[in-house]
């Protein structure tokens, strides 16, 4: 218990973000161990906590490989419990970096024994914190839990009142290294982490482990295509390749498709790590056939940034960090291509494709028919991108006539 307590001792000057609704964005509280001033208007946060009971857990630890997959765990055992309602919640430094700690609002019927049942057992695990939350007089009580033989009982208690929202929304705090990695070392670095747990691991990082100096293209254009799933980049860069005698390259690579369902299925810290070193092999790649011919490009450091940010960030497009932050920049150790043309179509006409194309849609492609949030998300960090930033080309018209746009563009741009 005293390692415990010692280990959240900063936990007092938190604020927590619990995200109701996407939509309309977090309710911000903040906790400490004393009642500070009136407590503020504690009427949202009776709103949040007032019927039956309330519960939260966030998953911490040194091992981030370990706590990734638990927090996933976690959400899949919550979920599970009968009558329960889950909130994502997160604990965070306002505005601090690497200061997010995620975890999960639960809220059961008063006569649910089942979550304190689910709660004792996950307690089993030392990077889990549980909280329950008691009102007394005009305050709220957020109420550190611990194991005991008799049960549940209450470690510690840190008085509730509600804050305002940071300037930076705090899903943003934690991008870099956690979902968008800037070098080759740090995007391996999370699959040495996983080996012990997923074997293949090991069979990736043998594929990227080759070195050679993937940030030095040859003297024929690279040309990267990117855009929403259905924008009609297979397309574009199938006539490209025909109209330019270019050498068409993809990312992630062939040799990484055995392994690709798999880490789609791990937590976003070990997909996106897997995703950033396919754009190394394909680096490598673009390095050696841009000697000789033109390279055309299908998807490369555009698509493994701004699909990770806009996972990462929950809610409006206005939670995104800023243009010019750290997060949109091109990782210094990767091949800079010549020209990235990001294709762009209407919402209708993407969706017009895609069920035109009739195959089946893998779960994110589901997400962004689903999310018109996530859509505006993505498009809007491939946008911010910098260093290169992307041309955006209007892919509405004929394929022929895209094409024939394009080259123009290409012509003009790398001077050809
Ligand atoms: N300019 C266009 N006009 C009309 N239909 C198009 C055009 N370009 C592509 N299509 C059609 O839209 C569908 C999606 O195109 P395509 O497969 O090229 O997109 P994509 O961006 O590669 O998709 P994904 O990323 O999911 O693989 C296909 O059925 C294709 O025939
Ligand atoms: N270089 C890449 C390519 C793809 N991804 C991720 C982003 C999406 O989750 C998905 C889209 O790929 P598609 O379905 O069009 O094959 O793959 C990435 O992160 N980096």
């Amino acid at each position: 218990m005293a390692q415990r307590l010692s280990r959240v001792r900063s936990w007092g000057s938190r604020v927590f973000a619990v995200e109701c609704d996407v939509t309309t964005g977090p309710v911000y509280f903040s906790v400490a161990a004393t009642p500070q001033g009136s407590g503020g208007d504690v009427r949202p946060l009776g709103q949040l906590f007032g019927h039956g009971k309330v519960f939260s857990l966030h998953v911490h630890g040194d091992d981030r490989v370990r706590a990734a997959k638990f927090h996933g765990d976690v959400k899949s055992r919550l979920s599970a419990l009968p009558r329960g309602h889950v909130m994502e919640m997160s604990s965070f430094l306002p505005n601090q970096k690497r200061s997010l700690v995620k975890g999960f609002l639960m809220r059961v019927p008063a006569d649910s024994s089942a979550a304190d049942d689910a709660l004792l057992e996950l307690l089993r695990e030392d990077a889990v914190h549980a909280c329950s939350y008691a009102t007394s007089g005009d305050r709220w009580w957020q109420q550190l839990l611990a194991r005991s033989e008799e049960g549940l009982v209450v470690a510690e208690r840190f008085c509730v009142a509600p804050a305002p929202a940071p300037e930076h929304h705090p899903s943003t705090l934690n991008i870099v290294n956690s979902d968008v990695f800037y070098s080759f070392r740090d995007a391996q670095q999370v699959l040495i982490e996983c080996s012990n747990i997923i074997p293949e691991s090991k069979a990736v990082l043998e594929l990227v482990n080759k070195p050679s100096d993937p940030t030095v293209k040859g003297k024929f254009p690279v040309i990267v295509i990117e855009g929403l799933d259905a924008t009609g980049k297979t397309t574009l860069t199938d006539s490209l390749k025909g109209a330019m005698g270019a050498v068409l390259l993809k990312s992630p690579p062939q040799v990484l498709a055995p392994f690709r369902q798999l880490f789609d299925a791990e937590p976003p810290l070990i997909r996106r790590a897997f995703y950033a070193l396919g754009n190394y092999i394909t680096a490598r790649q673009i390095a050696r056939e841009s000697e000789k011919a033109p390279v055309i490009v299908d998807r490369f450091w555009h698509s493994t940034a701004a699909y990770a940010i806009a996972t990462a960030v929950s809610g409006k497009v206005g939670n995104l960090p800023g243009l010019g932050s750290e997060v949109y920049q091109w990782p210094g150790d990767l091949l800079k291509p010549s020209l990235v043309l990001l294709l762009s179509v209407s919402p209708e006409e993407r969706l017009r494709r895609l069920s035109g194309r009739g195959l089946e849609k893998t779960v994110e492609e589901a997400e962004l028919e689903a999310n018109h949030l996530f859509r505006q998300k993505v498009e809007e960090a491939y946008m911010r991108i910098q260093n290169p930033a992307c041309e955006v080309v209007d892919a509405s018209p004929s394929p022929d006539q895209v094409l024939q746009q394009v080259l123009l563009l290409i012509k003009s741009k790398c001077h050809l």
